[in-house]
């Protein structure tokens, strides 16, 4: 079974905890859009859910697959969100990001009941940044803004090289909200919860790719099936 299909079964696992009449968040990236193309086809033959996408992409792919959509300025909470990640560890802690849509992401996370991560096993680490750690910078003050980010992992005891996110194209690479990434290479980060609190603190850091306490669960798809890992 190829990564694609590995990664369609973890979302296919986690539709079967959707309800009718649930109130969906909808993630973003390769394995998150199987999880609306899925529920699309669940909406086509009568589920009654809605949604709020975590980004444009998700919303356009939402509109094609017919699942109705809504933002959490019209409904107060969400049932359940499901999302994929970049990195997952034993306590559930996520790198979160590589696509760009942290900020939309962790603000629907955190409206939801509960957070299901959809990956394929690659994503299961036992410590979190071998993935570069995607940080969302207003791009007024960079200097300074990247001077706090690098005192922030020194006092959390890990350093690596930042580097700010380009498109394919060769452009800075802009997110929904308008804003620039900068992606560090930290290798391992010991304690995910004290460098998620110093990088939240950094004026100019709009939000970060840590999802600290977020996920109530995992479902991870691999070669000998799928595993599911409750948060403790
Ligand atoms: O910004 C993107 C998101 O955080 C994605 O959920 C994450 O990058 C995982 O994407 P994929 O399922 O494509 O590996």
């Amino acid at each position: 079974m190829n990564m694609d299909q590995l990664k369609r079964q973890a979302a296919a696992r986690a539709l079967e905890e959707v309800r009718d009449g649930m109130q969906l968040g909808l993630g973003t990236g390769s394995t998150a859009k199987h999880f609306v193309e899925l529920l699309g086809e669940r909406v086509a033959a009568g589920l009654n859910v809605i949604g709020v996408p975590t980004s444009e992409a998700t919303r356009a792919d939402a509109e094609r697959c017919g699942v109705p959509l809504t933002t959490l300025d019209e409904i107060d909470h969400l049932d359940i969100t499901v999302d994929g990640a970049d990195e997952i560890d034993p306590e559930l802690n996520l790198i979160k990001g590589g696509g760009g849509a942290l900020l939309r992401e962790k603000i629907v996370a955190a409206a939801s009941d509960r957070m299901i991560v959809i990956a394929d096993d690659t994503k299961w680490v036992p410590t979190l940044g071998r993935f570069p750690l995607p940080v969302e910078v207003i791009p007024f003050g960079l200097g300074a803004t990247r001077r706090g980010i690098e005192k922030a992992f020194a006092e959390c005891g890990v350093s690596g090289q930042m580097a700010v996110r380009r498109a394919k194209d060769g452009h800075v690479f802009v997110t929904d909200g308008g804003h620039w990434i900068v992606d560090a290479q930290l290798g391992r980060i010991a304690d995910p919860a004290s460098l998620a609190k110093a990088l939240s603190a950094i004026p100019g850091v709009v939000e970060h790719g840590l999802f600290i306490g977020l996920a109530s669960s995992a479902v991870l798809a691999g070669g000998e099936g799928i595993r599911v890992i409750e948060r403790r």
